[in-house]
């Protein structure tokens, strides 16, 4: 059976076709080729990248009998070159058919789908090792053929056994069938609004090109010579699946469907201190409506409601001391959560990265080495993931140890070849970083030191963990295409530019996305109470001054409909920019104005939000603390999201701000200057204001021509608004491309 590693095989088949056809240099004919040969002669088309192959009967044209080289006997060569090119054509053919009965197997059983769901929610509601369970794992090493790992220490926890390998993978969302594929629910209405055109594409219009590899159409039925006769088959076998096909699509994703595991150190809504926890809750999600097979794993910090124990207990060993780990699972929208319980983690939900330097780098060496192994020891719906076909990605300083890992302790030593990893950058300002010699707690070769290395100008040589993940991990993303470029100048690459620099060819900017379950004006269940309510785009004049005049209710402010509020949430740091607003209060509270600041952080900075409302307490409110529902309100209730960062990797809180119809006056870097188009008063167009250094002085021009656009310009207020609303702000945009570089990663070497 064609294995999806055999891509390569195909495209070569390909070239080599294509060569034979049109030589290797010179006299390259335009597409489509029509390339003679007595009674019959077959076209080849090149649409959306890939090939389309044609039989089409041909009158001999004024060329008959002449080679296309010029050379003498032309029916002999002529002859000779069709058989090698038709040898080659059924090859293809016949690795394409059986890519086709590997897809087909799987998408049509309905049986399949049945005894899944079973098999499924019987492990819901037991989450132990059992029959439905083990049963499952036989359908699905049926379908796989060597199928993925259940370990022995799923029947034997205890067990130190050598793993598995599986050279291919099922996704369970696959199995599931088409209402996996639902579009989120989005308030947009306005088909204007060229963002708004980005939804998930059908199968049919999937740009892959393995997909592609599959559009073969033959349009001769003629009863033909030698070689072609095996073909037939092959057209007849493509035809019907083409049929089964187009009864139950295949995922989004198509032949691409491929395991991924992204493992953090916070995942929300169980741990979260900032935009990364709400990544790792939404973009595997939205991978998973593409068909994949996905996990999110993030270790245990409290006591959560849905994540039940695996029978699973594993050993790992930090700094010369063996730390046993469990597993607790969840199976949520369609993601396997995975958390890795450890009394290292134990009651850290308060304060995730807390404890001194090496306190929080050795939570960190145990997370990745259990995360790494992860796919091999916890069965999720009774089978675990195994490492064929399977992708990590991990996330920021805390978990760039894992490529490391996968690189010294498997792949070098031939385990999890088939597995890669990708490494995503949220914020580089935080790198791991230590003297020289906490290398020996990372329990590494000694000659991976050097990748640990760097130079720092100022403290001399360092011990760095984002420099070694960098380095190993396949492929590397940030969240925007701003921060992408940033990161590669000395400023925006906070010493790691060079690195970056180098390994720029696998660096890859993707745009965050938002969960628009979470973050939907129309859904969000913090807008269900204290005179809160949900609105929509078409409710947006009536439901949003009902959300502010309840904000300024709940903190004591004048309830004032007419007034701008204005807000910040964030975490209270340099980056953040919270001192320009400081900068830019005297000139504020000249204004008529209203200001509410959520976050937490620095201890000065959160001092300077409680004096802020201490001395203007009929403007000002500053909310010292984290809290989700406050953050959602707030969002809902004010009319200007201040965000003047002095970097911002890619920024959520702008999405959010837009989505609820709240209008963004941001610094215009990294991911804000992406996602914040200016507002251009001529051609009523663009989502907010930006500044374009971070000064006060630059913030309130910004700000002012915002105040007076919101006061002087009502109708361009509303279509700020609507504009902001109607966007495509979810994942599926983002997640597509994520595949692009899941795929990418899978087939380097
Ligand atoms: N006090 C508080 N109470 C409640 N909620 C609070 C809060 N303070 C912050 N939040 C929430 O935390 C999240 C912050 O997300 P951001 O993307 O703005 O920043 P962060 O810098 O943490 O993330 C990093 O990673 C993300 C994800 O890639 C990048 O967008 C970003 O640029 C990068 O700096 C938002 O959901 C916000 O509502």
């Amino acid at each position: 059976m064609a294995s999806i590693g055999s891509l390569p095989s195909i495209l070569e088949t390909k070239r080599e076709s294509f060569i034979l056809l049109h030589g290797r240099s010179q006299q390259r004919p335009r597409f489509p080729f029509l390339w003679y040969r007595p009674q019959r002669a077959f076209s080849f088309a090149v649409s959306n990248g890939g090939f389309s192959l044609r039989f089409k009967p041909v009158r001999a044209t004024a060329k008959e009998g002449v080679n296309d080289d010029g050379s003498d006997d032309p029916l002999q060569a002529t002859i000779e070159k069709s058989k090698k090119v038709l040898a080659l054509q059924r090859d293809l053919l016949q690795q394409i058919s059986e890519r086709r009965k590997l897809v087909s197997s799987i998408s049509s059983s309905s049986f399949d789908q049945e005894i899944d769901r079973t098999s499924y929610d019987q492990r819901e509601s037991s989450l132990q090792p059992d029959n439905a369970s083990t049963s499952r794992k036989n359908i699905l090493e049926q379908q796989n053929g060597n199928g993925g790992i259940v370990p022995s220490s799923y029947v034997d926890s205890t067990a130190d056994e050598l793993p598995e390998t599986a050279s291919s993978a099922v996704s369970r969302s696959y199995f599931k069938g088409e209402e996996e594929f639902e579009q989120p629910k989005s308030p947009k209405t306005d088909s204007s609004v060229k963002n708004s055109t980005k939804q998930p594409k059908d199968a049919s219009s999937e740009k892959s090109f393995l997909t592609n590899t599959l559009e073969v159409s033959v349009i001769n039925d003629e009863k033909t010579e030698g070689s072609n006769e095996s073909a037939s088959p092959e057209v007849n076998n493509v035809g019907s699946d083409s049929m089964t096909e187009h009864a139950k699509p295949p995922p989004l994703a198509g032949a691409n469907v491929m395991n991924v595991i992204l493992v953090a150190a916070e995942c929300a809504p169980w741990s979260k201190t900032g935009g990364l926890g709400d990544v790792a809750g939404s973009l595997p999600k939205a991978l998973a409506r593409r068909g994949h097979r996905v996990m999110v794993v993030a270790p245990r910090y409290g006591n959560y409601a849905e994540p039940q124990l695996v029978g699973v207990q594993k050993r790992y060993k930090v700094d010369g001391q063996d730390h046993e780990v469990s597993y607790f699972h969840a199976f949520i929208d369609g993601v396997d959560f995975v958390f890795i319980e450890c009394s290292m983690f134990r009651h850290m939900e308060g304060n995730i990265y807390g404890g001194n330097r090496l306190d929080i780098l050795k939570r960190m060496i145990l997370f990745c080495k259990a995360a790494a192994e992860v796919p091999w020891h916890v069965p999720c719906g009774g089978i675990c993931y195994g490492d064929g076909n399977l992708v990590f990605i991990a996330n920021d300083w805390h978990t760039a140890l894992l490529p490391v890992y996968l690189k010294a302790y498997y792949r070098d030593n031939g385990l999890m070849q088939f597995t890669r990893s990708i490494l995503v950058i949220h914020n580089i300002a935080h790198q791991g970083r230590g003297p020289v010699d906490d290398f020996s707690y990372v329990d590494l070769p000694e000659h991976y030191i050097d990748m640990f290395k760097l130079y720092d100008p100022v403290g001399g040589d360092h011990f760095n963990i984002f420099a070694a993940g960098l380095k190993t991990a396949d492929r590397v993303v940030t969240v925007s295409h701003g921060y992408a470029w940033e990161l590669k100048t000395s400023e925006g690459g906070w010493g790691l530019h060079s690195i970056i620099n180098e390994n720029d060819w696998k660096l890859r900017g993707i745009v965050n996305g938002i969960d628009t379950k979470e973050w939907n004006p129309v859904l969000d269940v913090h807008l269900t109470s204290d005179g809160y309510t949900n609105y929509s785009l078409e409710t947006l004049e009536t439901g949003k001054p009902q959300c502010k005049a309840a904000l300024q209710k709940e903190l004591g402010l004048p309830i004032r409909p007419d007034v701008p509020v204005i807000g910040f949430i964030g975490r209270l740091d340099h980056q953040k920019g919270v001192d320009l607003i400081a900068e830019a209060i005297p000139w504020m509270m000249d204004q008529d104005v209203q200001l509410v600041m959520l976050g937490t952080g620095r201890k000065d900075l959160e001092q300077m939000l409680k004096q802020f409302e201490s001395h203007y307490n009929d403007k000002v409110r500053g909310w010292v603390g984290f809290s989700v529902k406050t953050a959602h309100r707030i969002t809902a209730g004010v009319d200007i999201l201040l965000m003047p960062s002095r970097f911002e990797p890619c920024g959520l809180n702008q999405l959010y701000a837009m989505m609820y119809g709240t209008v963004p006056v941001v610094h215009a870097v990294g991911g804000l200057r992406d996602t914040v188009q200016p507002f251009d008063p001529f051609n009523e167009s663009g989502f907010g204001w930006t500044f374009d250094s971070a000064e006060g002085s630059k913030l309130i021009h910004a700000l002012g021509n915002c105040l007076f656009t919101y006061r002087e310009y009502k109708e361009s207020w509303k279509g700020l608004q609507r504009r902001g609303m109607m966007q495509d702000l979810s994942w599926d945009h983002a997640a597509e491309i994520y595949e692009e570089v899941l795929i990418a990663a899978k087939y380097q070497w």
